[in-house]
């Protein structure tokens, strides 16, 4: 493949032919509306904005790298799984990105929240979010943190271990508190995602499991423990999922352990939770459900299992996180570098170095996670070259975009936009590397609001209070 020679940066004349699902966009200028928030556009002159605001002019403000979040496509996706879901309780997933301007979001539009830290309460608590509209999950919950939850009322706490119930009774016992709750249970799914992201199978972490037991071990001790109420079990199969089919094999097997902790105890439990994990598009591989479809999907599973069992239908729940809050946001970053590298058979790789990486996106490093990334300060006629979007830290894997088509005449100091970029990209950052955090600014109808400061040198000296 043969492309222009542009600037002195890329001599390369023949690139890597990249990823079969990868390809060359006819045209690059144009943005694939199934990756970028609602608002987001390309305007003529070739600068792309967010909810009105200018990638330059927020470079300019708010300096590079920078987070841009959508408010209203944050605020839409959340009404679309309420209404979807309708009748259902949501939790948005706190720990896919949650600030206290966030939990107003959620609180506004009707959701429930689910946090898994001392953290993620905290956050919620300070914004004034209704501590029974509150879900504490967690697997390893200290006793401080389950005090905070259980003193402040917290709605619910997803149990994971006897370990964690010893220390709720303990707690409860001693203060005279009440505890709801739920009992996580592993319902023995092969989740159709990466390792570290599948959370149903046996051999992990999380939960209890109901091939040996000891889910409903852990249910009859809460059920008849006069601390605590037992209002059903929570199932989550793991996260970035298409196939419903994970669902639906989670959705007969806690139905069933429903069915048989009626037989076994003459009381049928009020609530099913089956978690998040909805899936969102990062490149154009990727093509979602829709809540609507989803929720059709789910609801006709459960109802099914319920005539199957002669069971009411229990009160169901979900917490989705990156669904809601994933396509919100974009990462913008600066070029700093550009490198042909060669490789075997003559091939050249180009290698685009920005100013953030591995410390603001660790999920291509940790889950190979696939981005995509678009030039944003501007519109290019230039051929298209495979390229490889790398960030500035010590670290051969520091890769922000495995593969991507961008124009041959990227150079120093041009914007690179990764869509896609709100969930678990800022809420996993790192100071790797004594990196301080980008800021994150939400934009609505042209008016910029910083939800997170940029962390500054200042913040990460300040922790040094050693000689
Ligand atoms: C218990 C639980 N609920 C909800 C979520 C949210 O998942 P996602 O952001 O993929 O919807 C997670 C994360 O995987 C989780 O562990
Ligand atoms: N952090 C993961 C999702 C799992 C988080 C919650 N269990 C990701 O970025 O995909």
């Amino acid at each position: 493949m043969t492309h222009m020679h542009v600037a002195g940066a890329i001599h390369a004349d023949v690139s890597t032919p990249g990823p079969q699902w990868l390809e060359r966009p006819s045209d690059p200028n144009k943005l694939n509306s199934a990756l970028w928030s609602k608002t987001t556009e390309r305007a003529e002159d070739g600068v792309i904005s967010t909810a009105g605001l200018r990638v330059t002019d927020a470079i300019e403000q708010f300096g590079s790298p920078v987070y841009l979040m959508d408010e209203q496509d944050f605020r839409h996706r959340a009404r679309e799984f309420r209404d979807a879901f309708e009748g259902w309780t949501v939790y948005y997933a706190g720990k896919a990105f949650l600030t206290r301007t966030v939990a107003h979001w959620v609180d506004e539009e009707g959701l429930s929240l689910d946090v898994c830290s001392a953290g993620e309460l905290a956050t919620a608590l300070q914004a004034g979010f209704d501590p029974a509209r509150i879900g504490m999950h967690g697997n390893n919950k200290s006793v401080d943190e389950l005090a905070t939850a259980l003193d402040a009322g917290v709605g619910r706490i997803i149990i994971d271990s006897l370990d964690e119930l010893d220390r709720i009774i303990e707690l409860c016992e001693a203060n005279d508190w009440h505890a709801r709750v739920m009992v996580r249970v592993t319902p023995g799914v092969e989740a159709h995602t990466h390792e570290y992201i599948a959370t149903a199978h046996e051999d992990q972490k999380f939960g209890f499991s109901i091939t040996n037991n000891q889910a409903m071990v852990a249910m009859v001790r809460c059920h008849y423990d006069p601390h605590t109420t037992l209002l059903g079990i929570h199932s989550h199969i793991g996260s970035q999922i298409f196939d419903t089919g994970g669902f639906e094999v989670a959705a007969r097997r806690t139905m069933k352990l429903l069915s048989q902790f009626t037989d076994a105890t003459g009381t049928q439990l009020p609530e099913l939770d089956l978690g998040g994990g909805f899936g969102i598009a990062y490149t154009s591989q990727d093509s979602p459900s829709t809540p609507e479809q989803l929720a059709g999907d789910l609801r006709e599973i459960v109802a099914h299992e319920a005539r199957g069992h002669g069971m009411i239908e229990p009160r169901l729940s979900i917490e989705p996180g990156r669904a809601i809050v994933g396509p919100a946001a974009m990462a913008v970053y600066t070029v700093g570098t550009v490198k042909p590298v060669d490789l075997e058979g003559g091939a050249q790789r180009i290698y685009v170095s920005v100013d953030g990486g591995m410390s603001d996106n660790i999920r291509p490093a940790l889950y190979a996670a696939e981005y995509s990334a678009v030039l944003a300060n501007r519109c290019s006629q230039a051929e298209t070259v495979l390229c490889r979007v790398v960030g500035k830290h010590c670290e051969g894997g520091d890769i922000l975009v495995h593969d991507v088509f961008l124009p041959a005449d990227v150079h120093p100091g041009d914007l690179l936009a990764v869509p896609a970029s709100g969930a678990y990209s800022r809420s996993m950052a790192s100071n790797y590397n004594h990196t301080p955090r980008p800021p994150v600014v939400a934009v609505n109808d042209g008016v910029a609001k910083v939800l997170l400061r940029r962390e500054t040198l200042d913040d990460l000296m300040a922790l040094d209070v050693g000689e």
